[in-house]
């Protein structure tokens, strides 16, 4: 039981992060070390099982993130982006595995990043379902095969508590979209419309977010022509697909060189 890989959840208290220690704690595969949080989180201190309303386990909430990666063979991190890049330094100096599935990063937080995968494995994905991870391959290969007589729309829908928008899921459908097409999609990427927008421009990569209510996740790809539309689907009915996912990516790069990886390297797909 001992020899199994130890792995440190990030952000313990969070949505995703309550989902990953009960996937860690059912697993045969994988033990949990480390559970860290914010400064200041009322559940430093408390044993985490305790502070989930469970019988305890024996890992204590710490603040102090690179004394509890010391420890680890991975951390999981689905936070928040400030926090992903403090990690990602800590993880690399621990040489321990940072699976992020924290969104909303930018150009910028990417490129510091890969400097960190310089020196430790990063996996990194927008979404860590088997499923979405086949939709974007999907996308790729319908938007390869159409023209741009057929408008490409991302649609999501997420809980009323998400910060990011695009999320990370639909800029990664996005991105394969633009890749089908050959094109870049900071070049055709329609976001935020609002007003006399003008008419849609031929080409273009649209974006539309619905926020409300305790909505897990969900993701439309639409191709839309004159007289038909051709719409890709994935709906998360569970966060444990999610965290599934994070966990087997945390175990897959055990064996892998330094460097940055995403779901479609782990899944094979
Ligand atoms: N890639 C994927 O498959 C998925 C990604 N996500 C992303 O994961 C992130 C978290 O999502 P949720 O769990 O819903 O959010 P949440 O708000 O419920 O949890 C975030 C947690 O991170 C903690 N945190 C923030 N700064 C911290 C710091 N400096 N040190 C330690 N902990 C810190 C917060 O206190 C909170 O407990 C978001 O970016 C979301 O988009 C969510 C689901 C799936
Ligand atoms: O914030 C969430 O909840 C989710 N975030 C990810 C995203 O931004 O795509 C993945 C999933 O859709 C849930």
């Amino acid at each position: 039981m001992t020899n199994l890989p130890g792995i440190v959840v990030t952000g313990a208290s969070g949505r995703m992060g309550q989902m990953l220690i009960r996937t860690i704690q059912n697993s045969d595969r994988a033990r949990l070390v480390g559970a860290v949080e914010r400064k200041g989180h009322d559940w430093v201190g408390r044993d985490v099982g305790e502070a989930m309303g469970g019988a305890a386990q024996g890992v204590i909430v710490t603040d102090e993130p690179l004394e509890a990666f010391a420890h680890a063979q991975a951390v999981i991190d689905f936070t928040a982006p400030a926090a992903t890049l403090e990690f990602a330094a800590l993880a690399a100096q621990a040489r321990a595995v940072h699976v992020i599935g924290t969104t909303g990063m930018t150009t910028e937080d990417l490129e510091r990043l890969k400097l960190a995968a310089h020196h430790a494995v990063i996996v990194r994905a927008g979404n860590m379902s088997l499923g979405v991870n086949l939709l974007v391959q999907l996308t790729k290969r319908v938007a390869a095969a159409l023209d741009a007589d057929y408008d490409i729309e991302v649609i999501e829908a997420h809980h009323n508590q998400k910060v990011d928008a695009p999320s990370g899921t639909a800029l990664m459908l996005g991105e394969a979209a633009a890749q089908g097409r050959g094109v870049r999609l900071e070049d055709v990427s329609d976001r935020g419309r609002d007003g006399i927008t003008g008419a849609r421009k031929r080409g273009d990569i649209g974006f539309s977010a619905i926020r409300g209510g305790d909505i897990i996740g969900e993701h439309d790809v639409m191709f839309a022509a004159a007289g038909e539309r051709i719409i890709l689907r994935h709906v998360a009915s569970d966060r444990s697909v999610f965290a599934r996912g994070a966990l087997k990516a945390a175990l897959w790069g055990l064996d892998q060189h330094p460097g940055e990886y995403d779901m479609v390297d782990v899944l094979g797909l």
